[in-house]
């Protein structure tokens, strides 16, 4: 069975081309064609809907597939003022050579914002945006995580989460978001490091705000617990934590939520996505001055 599934991730020959087109009034636009066996396509549009009134925009990052399960389907609207807007744009442009198209991983636990800030980032940058476990379901045949825990297991949902990692590593300008627990395999690093790694580093307690209001039915790791929820899902993650926090640290750069907190005078929970995304490029320009240090 693992062999079968294994076969079906075709993701090496996923991307043949990859056609970026910047549209006036600053509608993002790319294509990516995939494996033409499969006559695969995926359209993605990242539109910046300027609402003069309040100074606000719509950062809206929304993908749309041919021939892909509805399950891969995803639309998010974020909010940014036209000032955020234009600082991280100041920024990626800062950091745009250093990074030479390689890949960005988020790494981090579950609920930690890798695929909010992972999509601003992507959309930022004008890389593309892929999410690993929503990689590993299609592969598996469009299956959640939460059933492929229950019908194969936790070793057969880490292999096949290499075998994305291997293969998203051989690409250039995407930024990844990869599972809570991707960390744990040193050969996952091995993949990682062919890219810049960003630790996003969210204090567990306002994790389990956050993960108890989504619900954790989706959270194989976390489901299985039962009596107060936000109590429990925060010892879960006090015991993963644990175990995990040497793992996050093997990151090429931490954004520490509430480094950010203390800077901004704010409650973690009110930091913005927004403003983390500009914390990820401001680390990695700190990765680029650490390194030129070195070279004199
Ligand atoms: N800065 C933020 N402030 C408040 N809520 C946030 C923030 N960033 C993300 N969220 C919310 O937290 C939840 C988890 O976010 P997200 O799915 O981006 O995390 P993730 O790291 O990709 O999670 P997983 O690894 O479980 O897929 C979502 O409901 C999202 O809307
Ligand atoms: O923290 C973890 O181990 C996990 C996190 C999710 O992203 C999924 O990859 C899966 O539920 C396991």
């Amino acid at each position: 069975m693992e062999a079968r599934v294994s076969q079906s991730l075709q993701l090496s020959s996923w991307i043949k081309s990859d056609k970026v087109v910047r549209k006036p009034g600053g509608c993002l636009r790319f294509s990516v064609k995939w494996n033409e066996k499969l006559m695969h396509r995926t359209v993605i549009s990242c539109h910046l809907q300027p609402r003069k009134a309040n100074r606000r925009v719509a950062l809206k990052v929304s993908c749309s597939s041919h021939n892909v399960q509805a399950s891969v389907l995803e639309s998010e609207c974020i909010t940014a003022s036209t000032d955020e807007i234009e600082t991280l744009k100041n920024k990626s442009e800062e950091v745009e050579e250093y990074l030479d198209g390689r890949c960005i991983y988020l790494v981090g636990m579950m609920g930690s914002g890798k695929t909010t800030v992972g999509r601003i980032l992507a959309e930022t940058l004008g890389y593309s945006f892929f999410d690993c476990d929503r990689l590993i379901e299609q592969a598996v045949g469009g299956t959640t995580v939460a059933e492929i825990f229950k019908l194969h297991g936790e070793s057969f949902f880490r292999d096949n989460e290499t075998e994305v990692l291997h293969k998203l590593s051989a690409m250039h300008r995407l930024v990844v978001s990869t599972g809570g627990g991707a960390v744990v395999r040193p050969i996952n690093w091995r993949h990682m490091h062919k890219g810049i790694s960003v630790w996003l580093d969210v204090p567990l307690d306002a994790l389990a705000k956050r993960i108890t209001a989504e619900g954790t039915k989706s959270r194989p790791l976390l489901h299985e617990e039962s009596g107060d929820i936000y109590d429990k899902t925060l010892k879960r993650l006090t015991t993963l934590m644990e175990t995990r926090g040497a793992n996050y640290a093997n990151a090429s750069a931490r954004v520490s939520l509430e480094n950010i907190a203390v800077k901004k005078g704010k409650d973690v929970c009110h930091i913005t996505p927004t403003e983390i995304t500009l914390e990820v490029l401001i680390q990695i320009e700190n990765l680029k001055k650490q390194e030129s240090v070195v070279v004199l």
